[in-house]
């Protein structure tokens, strides 16, 4: 689809892939054995989840400095169909497992500076996400964007929610945005959230 995707990150429970399945967002992430998360699953949570999600919705596996081996494995079994690296992952690690796989990998850069930015540019990830955080519900300066041209695909993560998700795609022009927090009532996927988030993509898809 062109336009701007919509990602719904931190799905947990059987409920979360009954949702999806019925508001259809574009990708569906997992944060996968990261315990310091309340969104954290592990690997046979992870297999079960996967195997309910509707064939339409690309499944995501979000990692935080886990073995490349892991991550390979999952991929090739068809378990999930990309890989969101979230860490401190170098791009031997991103390279790695697109040799091992053939499928892509996202490269997630935590944004506080031009440079990080300038990094994210330069990644040999198929794609790159800018985020604040891991989940932090908190934007990163947006200006960053506006002031360095982002000549590549990205997604845009990062305190999106309901009130600024118009701004954030006309201004910033993202290819995916990704949410988590906005759409949690007391850490818990809420579906009226879920459905207006998406709705509000969409929207802008009739737009371009
Ligand atoms: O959400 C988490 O707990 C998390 C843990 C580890 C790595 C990434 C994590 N979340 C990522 O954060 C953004 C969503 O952020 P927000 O909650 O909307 O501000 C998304 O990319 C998630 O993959």
């Amino acid at each position: 689809m062109a336009g701007c995707q919509i990602k719904i990150c931190g799905l947990k429970r059987a409920a979360d892939i009954a949702m999806v399945n019925c508001y259809q967002p574009d990708l569906a992430g997992f944060i996968v054995d990261f315990p310091r998360s309340h969104r954290s699953i592990d690997e046979e949570q992870l297999r079960l989840l996967t195997s309910q999600l509707d064939s339409s919705i690309r499944s995501v596996g979000v990692f935080v400095d886990a073995p490349a081996e892991k991550i390979i494995q999952l991929l090739n079994d068809g378990v999930i169909d990309m890989a969101q690296l979230h860490g401190r992952e170098t791009d031997a690690d991103v390279r790695r497992i697109q040799q091992a796989t053939h499928r892509p990998v996202i490269r997630a850069y935590l944004i506080h500076e031009r440079q990080d930015l300038i990094a994210a540019l330069n990644s040999p990830a198929d794609l790159i996400l800018l985020d604040q955080g891991r989940g932090s519900g908190r934007p990163f300066d947006w200006q960053l964007v506006s002031d360095v041209a982002i000549k590549r695909p990205f997604i845009l993560a990062g305190g999106l929610n309901a009130n600024n998700l118009d701004q954030a795609i006309e201004t910033l022009r993202p290819n995916a945005v990704d949410l988590s927090s906005s759409v949690e009532t007391q850490g818990i996927k809420d579906p009226v959230k879920v459905k207006k988030a998406i709705a509000i993509v969409r929207r802008h898809n009739l737009n371009f």
